[in-house]
């Protein structure tokens, strides 16, 4: 697996990929980006922080491209959607910086209110000035905190621990969640014409891009402290400088910005303006958080490649990582079932149903029916299916897929059935785990058993004395050595379905030959790679 990794990303944290023999690491922090989109191709993985780019342009460059290894939490910076249209696995590390992001907003806090980086210069200029750095405390203020996830979580127990009033404003969040850290749960209209302070903690999406704008500076109390350690635009940063050239804003503290490094007019205006205290996104900066989120990564990307479940997958239909583990063994037989099913499909597939029964029943089955339906559509289209895009995939071509499941396995303590529908006709196939081992134990109505491989044939006729015998006689007089044979019927004499698994595969004319001798109503060679493992 070949990885490039476009950021800083602390070596310490990297060691685990950089001591496994199956990966090449190549560190290029600050690649430029035309260069970049002309090696992209040649990697199976990137690992970024929020310094590059990871849009369509080169993610269609990147055809090699299996993972994207975001070391931090914010992920604005990746087309997902894009990622996720080509089955690329986007990762992040969401919980490594989360302490030094709000450690960080306190420092900037108190460094505003206290006006340290002013009076530090000044002194390191051979002043001693004190009285024009007096400062304003946080004891006895309100502070209003902006979702109040993992770091606004943390930035609000530290204001408490300033013996600040704490109000939160998050519309996502359990009264529980408001209750366990002490906060007042309010409205943003609320939060913003009470509060002595405001600091943003949520994610930048299309609904909190400019949630602090204008007209809600405009609500708040003169004099009230701004801050913004989360994402650029959150804080309307032209609004921002606004209220604090009319003194609406009598302090401020940024550490994001729309435009890193910032650039317009207004953000250089902003972060000259001598009651703002800036960082250049420093609030991942600290030793312990680069480590963090960098094993994070690595691991992920560790997990990916030993085909283990992956924790923090964000374009991943999100699986608890102990059900994955329960499911993990259920997935080759889900991709047989697939396999199995549609080679035995004659028209256009219009619908999937996977069935569980029994035991599985009682467990949520979605990753089976993920993986399943990836394993469907990765051989029905061209380009590559997985779990990260087998639902859109499927969307797009118009397949129904449903779910049922049912308590009652009759024979088996697990059953799974895969029952394919288009073209006016539908195919059934059933199967289970005998001790790890896959076994087709259904096929229409027939009951079966037996272990599928590689090279199978199936055929359907009237049962009558000799027709195995000729199956094995035209087979062995063109040199294909029978390895099992399982023959499903309902009564004597009656309609037989025969499975023959063989050694090397059974040649058209060979197939043609049986279902001659045999007056076959049906009869197909299949080929499963992934009863060989193998796909
Ligand atoms: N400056 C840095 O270096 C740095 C470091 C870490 C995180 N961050 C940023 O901090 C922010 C928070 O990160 P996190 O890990 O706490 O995320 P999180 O997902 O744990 O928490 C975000 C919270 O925002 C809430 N939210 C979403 N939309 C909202 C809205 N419209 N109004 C109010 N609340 C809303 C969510 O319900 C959630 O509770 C993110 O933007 C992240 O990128 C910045
Ligand atoms: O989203 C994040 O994790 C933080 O903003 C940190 O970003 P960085 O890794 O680019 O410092």
């Amino acid at each position: 697996m070949k990885i490039i990794v476009t950021d800083e990303v602390t070596g310490e944290g990297l060691a685990l990929l950089q001591r496994d023999p199956r990966i090449t690491l190549d560190l290029r922090p600050g690649i430029p980006r035309e260069e970049l989109l002309e090696i992209i191709g040649g990697y199976d993985a990137i690992i970024t922080r929020s310094g590059t780019t990871v849009d369509k342009a080169l993610l269609d460059a990147a055809i090699r491209l299996k993972v994207v290894a975001r070391a931090g939490v914010g992920i604005d910076n990746v087309d997902v959607e894009c990622a996720s249209a080509k089955g690329v696995i986007v990762v992040n590390a969401p919980f490594g910086n989360t302490n030094a992001a709000a450690e960080h907003t306190l420092a900037l806090l108190l460094a505003a209110c206290r006006k340290v980086p002013a009076a530090q210069a000044s002194l390191k200029g051979g002043d001693w000035k004190r009285a024009k750095f007096t400062g304003v405390e946080l004891r006895g203020r309100t502070a209003g905190v902006i979702g109040i996830g993992k770091v606004g979580g943390r930035v609000a127990a530290r204001l408490k621990a300033f013996e600040c009033e704490v109000l939160a404003c998050d519309p996502y969040v359990s009264a529980k969640r408001a209750q366990d850290l002490g906060v007042r749960l309010v409205d943003l209209d609320e939060l913003c014409r009470t509060c002595d302070i405001v600091t943003v903690h949520t994610p930048l999406t299309d609904e909190t891009r400019g949630l602090i704008g204008a007209a809600e500076i405009a609500r708040m109390k003169p004099g009230v402290i701004l801050l913004n350690v989360a994402r650029g635009g959150i804080l309307d940063e032209a609004a921002l400088l606004a209220g604090l050239e009319s003194g609406q804003v009598a302090l401020a503290a940024v550490d994001v910005f729309s435009e890193e490094p910032p650039a317009t007019d207004t953000l250089k205006r902003l972060v000259a303006h001598e009651r703002v205290v800036v960082t250049p996104h420093l609030g991942a900066n600290t030793q312990e958080a680069q480590v963090n989120v960098a094993v994070d990564v690595s691991r992920e990307i560790l997990a990916w490649l030993d085909k283990a479940p992956l924790e923090n997958a964000v374009n991943l239909p999100r699986f608890d990582a102990a059900l994955m583990g329960q499911m993990r063994p259920w997935f080759r037989l889900m991709a047989i079932l697939s396999e199995f099913g549609l080679q035995l499909m004659k028209g256009n597939l219009d619908r999937a149903t996977f069935g569980y029964a029994g035991g599985l029943s009682h467990h949520d089955c979605t990753p089976l029916t993920v993986s399943g339906l990836a394993a469907l559509l990765d051989r029905m289209v061209e380009q590559p299916v997985n779990m990260v895009n087998a639902g859109l995939i499927a969307e797009q071509m118009g397949l129904v897929v449903e779910e049922h499941k049912s308590t009652e396995g009759g024979p088996f303590s697990n059953l799974v059935t895969l029952t394919l529908e288009g073209g006016g006709s539908s195919r059934v196939v059933a199967g289970t785990l005998f001790e790890g081992t896959p076994r087709i134990v259904r096929l229409r109505d027939y009951a079966m058993d037996f272990t599928p491989q590689e090279h199978m044939l199936l055929l359907h006729y009237e049962d009558k004395p000799g027709r195995i015998g000729r199956i094995g006689t035209v087979l062995g007089a063109h040199d294909v050595n029978i390895a099992f044979l399982n023959l499903g019927r309902r009564e004597k004499r009656g309609e037989a379905m025969v499975i023959l698994s063989v050694d090397s595969p059974v040649p058209p004319a060979v197939v043609a030959e049986i279902g001659r001798e045999t007056e076959a109503g049906f009869i197909k060679a299949l080929h499963l790679p992934s009863a060989a493992g193998i796909g």
